[in-house]
């Protein structure tokens, strides 16, 4: 459809006309009209406006030969010729039915749009010159983002650790990627679910996820999710549910608590009701499982788990429950790879032989037989050419070096759990302080071995049990929770341990520092605030699993709190899990969890990523009691104070009878501790050799991760952000002053678009500032990290090309060398793939434009004038004068805008065979690689291969498909001199 603007108002009852004000409101028709004033109806929307003749923003509809009208009785024309009888338009042409008919302008369809650039164009509705340079500039970034290969990596306001973004963008890249994040403690997994997650949005493979964490850390989640990915995530609790029809429904990234699904069976059910992309579940070791029975919360996560297409699963210690419950993972996250707990640990047995053989390769010495077999066994064809390329003795240097290390990512990718785990180490990551143990032995009061004595019988043992919640004899390694249930004429046990005296003298000593002391239970973490009040006035912060959540984070928010926060937080040992409180280094064990890797989470609260000092732990132990013991275990068997110990767990089981005697005081510990700390050094010298060293290889390419880090900090892009931001802002109409070279402080003014500030936490009143740069943006949690990403931009990108506004503009060149009055049309297209649902056309098909800038006589000079270098040369014109242009120049405008139609059409198969190259580029090798890997590696999930190849099928359709949609028109005169 095009139309013509009338050259002269003159205005007659049953004309067209529309308002350039509200073009929205359709075609409107002349009621009355006097010398003073006109009135319109606009049917469409029902609506009547009167305006003053002198000054009535309206454009009167008037179509030309060729154009297409559409007849209020909803059949459409086009037109072969035209009249005015009485100052009214008549059309002349066929109808459906081929009859030759009059359509008389007031039988036009009202609700005719005027939304396209040449519609605009030609009907006077013109936008400012920056505006359309805003929806160029969109376009133009729109299509370099979606073919970033860093997407939704830039915008997290996150330091650029390479373990952590070797891990993002490997399994943020995936199609529903499903996969075990088990660095050690705070190592950072938290930041790589969320950089993953952030990736899946951005690029649209993921469009809802759903967050499952211990109810302790679901306000700890939700401040990083906001704070450090911007991302719009709903917390949903039994009061949003109670509150909220549809809790969830409503909540396109939920969080919530597992402890709380799994009790809440109505709950839990609404949530399997939904269609999630994504599901992330922090603490993954809590999900307990055996051969025998498996535990709710992992019944709840293994349902949720067969439905949902991703799944990342977070924990430091994924052996905690034993190689059965690291199993349990692993089959959580891929079933068909692994079925069996049995198949599981046989496999495992290979992993040191493929890890022997990698070793030799980057130690550049020649592979053993055995070694080739084992290659030629695992690896593809491909992979043999490497072999007999590395083995051939006209190979250079150079070329033996490529293949050896190409044999070594195909042996890391095709082999073993390497794309389904990811488990980095503090050994292998820089910058971890050092941590010093400071263990102070204190007389045992005879009250406290009278107590331990009593429980010599085994009934007396299960009573024992179940006060302290561990098994005999781990339950004797508190004694305060034995005697606290007797009646004793010794008061309090708190009254007389001599734990709670050194505890004193020690937070004396620490008077000007934050302290956290970490205890087993929650009555001793009670008991203890207690007795610190009440023995010397001290008031700690208490941080306990029998808290209300709201309450648990009150705590921690007071103890971190750096001016007026508690100096001390007492937490029971579920205070020990996920928290981060690395701004604190003094770290007081009032006893030893038993578990070891319950010791390595308790510490990890403060020995993780951000902590500055050393890490001092602090730990008054009882002389002669299971605690003595259980010391000499932790610390000289398995040495887990000066860092984690990843052989602890399965030592545990291996020692559990000696460790029983230990405890019982019928073994020596010189007895024992020596042959524990060969077992540890044999296992640690066992596991670096197999899985260890796998994981390791697997977990982190340094080369890689240097080379993102590189990309990020890409100047290039920034400077580009701040251009385009400069014209998103003027038109947006938000003010924008400069705080220093790279901040900005941004103030909405009344006119100011607020729906560009969708999902933006930005002070509407006040104004909000934001940086370019990240580490700024790191140490400033108050400022915004203005990327890319930043959901401002996106809303900007948003909304400059999808709503009409910058589609047709007229702009002036001053240029002495072109006669004054010489026109020129710049015209952008889009090609237009069809939507379909759960595909996501845009990451694959990057959008194709096309520029075309036409001189008078209809020559493309794109390829000689660039948009930048043009754009810098134009200057803005009055629009009443603009309009003059068009109402002018129509009849030139028109040629001009079927000379591009015509010139695109020429270009589309060019530009889809572009496409489709691009996606193929993307597509084709990922499929081949997958294909080549499930030869010979069965950790690899066929659905993988099938879904990619059905993406490639589903974009050649779309491709077949597709259109090209002129999307923009910038009309440009020529001038000697100023507008
Ligand atoms: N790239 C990063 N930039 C800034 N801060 C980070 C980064 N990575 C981690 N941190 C900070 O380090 C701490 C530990 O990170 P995180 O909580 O993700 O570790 P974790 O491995 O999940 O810990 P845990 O094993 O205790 O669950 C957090 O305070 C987090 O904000």
């Amino acid at each position: 459809m095009s139309v013509r603007s009338a050259a002269r108002p003159s205005y007659i009852p049953g004309q067209r006309w529309i308002s350039d004000a509200e073009v929205e409101l359709g075609l409107g028709t002349i009621l009355q009209c006097d010398r003073r004033s006109v009135t319109l109806l606009f049917p469409g929307k029902g609506e009547t406006r009167v305006y003053s003749t002198s000054s009535a923003p309206l454009t009167r509809v008037a179509f030309s030969e060729g154009d297409t009208l559409s007849h209020q009785d909803g059949w459409t024309m086009r037109v072969e010729d035209s009249k005015e009888v009485d100052g009214l338009l008549v059309y002349l042409g066929e109808n459906p039915e081929g009859a030759w008919v009059e359509v008389q302008e007031t039988q036009l369809d009202a609700s005719i749009s005027f939304q396209g650039p040449r519609e605009r164009l030609l009907t006077g509705q013109l936008d400012r010159n920056n505006e359309y340079l805003l929806r160029a500039l969109s376009r133009q970034a729109q299509t370099r983002l979606a073919g970033d290969p860093l997407r939704g990596l830039r915008g997290p306001r996150v330091g650029l650790i390479p373990h952590q973004l070797y891990i993002a963008h490997e399994v943020g890249q995936r199609l529903a990627p499903r996969v075990l994040l088990a660095d050690e403690v705070g190592l950072g997994k938290t930041i790589e679910a969320g950089m993953i997650l952030h990736q899946q949005l951005i690029t649209g493979r993921a469009r809802r996820a759903l967050i499952l964490v211990p109810g302790s850390l679901c306000h700890q989640w939700l401040v990083e999710l906001l704070r450090r990915f911007g991302l719009p995530v709903t917390l949903v609790d039994a009061d949003r549910v109670a509150a909220t029809e549809a809790a969830f429904a409503d909540a396109p990234i939920a969080l919530a608590s597992l402890t709380w699904l799994e009790q809440d069976p109505t709950a839990f059910a609404q949530v399997l009701n939904e269609s999630w992309d994504l599901l992330i579940v922090d603490e993954a070791h809590h999900l307990n499982w055996s051969p025998d029975e498996a535990s709710p919360a992992y019944e709840c996560v293994r349902q949720l788990a067969e439905q949902v297409p991703g799944l990342l699963l977070l924990t430091a210690t994924p052996e905690q429950s034993g190689e059965a419950g690291f199993f349990a993972q692993l089959h959580l996250l891929d079933p068909a790879r692994y079925p069996e707990l049995d198949r599981f640990l046989a496999e495992e047995a290979g992993y040191r032989s493929c890890a022997e053989a990698i070793t030799r390769l980057e130690r550049k010495e020649p592979l053993t037989d055995q070694e080739r077999q084992l290659l030629l066994e695992r690896l593809s064809q491909d992979s043999q050419a490497l072999l007999s390329l590395l083995e051939h003795p006209q190979s250079s240097d150079e070329q033996r070096d490529q293949a050896r290390q190409q044999l070594i990512e195909q042996l890391l990718d095709r082999y073993g759990t390497g794309r389904v785990l990811f488990r980095n180490r503090r050994a292998s990551v820089p910058g971890f302080p050092e941590r010093q143990l400071h263990a102070s032995p204190l007389e045992c009061p005879e009250v406290y071995r009278e107590v331990l004595n009593q429980f010599d019988q085994p009934h007396k043992q299960l009573m024992a049990a179940a006060l302290t919640g561990h098994p005999w004899p781990y339950a004797g390694l508190y004694p305060e929770r034995l005697y606290a249930t007797q009646q004793r004429e010794e008061g309090q046990w708190w009254q007389f341990d001599p734990r709670v005296d050194w505890l004193l003298e020690k937070l004396d000593t620490l008077r000007d520092e934050k302290v956290l002391l970490i205890c087993a239970h929650a009555d001793t973490a009670l008991e203890l605030s207690e007795a610190l009040r009440r023995r010397s006035g001290l008031l700690a912060a208490v941080f306990h699993e029998d808290m209300p959540l709201i309450e648990r984070d009150r705590a921690a928010a007071w103890f971190a709190d750096e001016d007026d926060g508690a100096p001390l937080l007492i937490c029971s040992e579920i205070g020990s899990e996920g928290r981060n409180f690395q701004f604190a280094c003094h770290l007081i064990l009032f006893d030893l969890p038993a578990h070891p890797d319950l010791l390595e989470q308790r510490i990890g609260r403060l020995d993780r990523i951000g902590q500055t000092r050393s890490v001092q732990i602090y730990l008054p132990y009882l002389l002669d009691t299971p605690q003595a013991a259980w010391l000499a275990w932790c610390d000289r068997g398995l040495d887990q104070f000066t860092g984690p110990r990843p052989v602890g767990a399965a030592l545990w089981q291996t020692f559990r009878e000696p460790l029983h005697n230990l405890l019982e005081g019928v073994m020596d510990t010189e007895d024992l501790i020596p042959e524990v700390q060969a077992a540890r050094q044999a296992a640690e010298i066992e596991l670096e050799a197999g899985r260890h060293r796998l994981l390791e290889l697997a977990s982190h390419r340094p080369e890689i991760s240097a080379q993102l880090i590189e990309q990020l900090a890409d100047a290039s892009f920034d400077k580009e952000l701040r251009q385009y931001l400069e014209v998103a802002l003027d038109v947006y109409r938000i003010q924008n002053e400069d705080l220093d070279e790279h901040t900005w402080y941004l103030k909405p003014g009344q006119e100011s678009d607020t729906a560009v500030f969708n999902d933006v936490h930005f002070d509407m009143e006040e104004g909000s500032s934001g940086t370019f740069l990240r580490d700024k943006a790191l140490a400033r949690d108050d400022l915004h990290f203005l990327t890319w990403e930043h959901p401002l931009t996106r809303n900007c990108l948003e909304a400059a090309t999808t709503t009409v506004q910058g589609n047709a503009t007229v702009a002036l060149l001053k240029n002495q060398a072109l006669p004054p009055g010489t026109l020129l049309m710049e015209v952008f297209f889009c090609l237009d793939t069809p939507q379909q649902h759960g595909l996501n056309v845009e990451r694959h098909l990057p959008p194709q434009s096309l520029r075309l800038l036409l001189d008078a006589s209809g020559n493309d000079l794109s390829g000689k004038v660039g948009f930048k270098g043009l754009s810098k040369q134009l200057l803005k014109m009055k629009k009443s004068l603009a309009r003059e242009v068009v109402k002018q120049r129509q009849e030139k405008l028109r040629q001009l805008l079927d000379k591009a139609d015509n010139l695109a059409q020429d270009h589309l198969p060019s530009l889809l065979e572009s496409a489709q190259q691009q996606m193929r580029a993307l597509l084709d090798p990922e499929i081949a690689r997958l294909k080549a890997l499930t030869e010979k590696n069965p950790a690899l999930r066929p659905e993988e291969i099938t879904r990619l190849e059905q993406l490639r099928q589903q974009l050649d359709q779309a491709l077949n498909c597709a259109t090209l949609r002129m999307d923009a028109v910038r009309v440009i005169v020529t001038t000697t001199g100023q507008e």
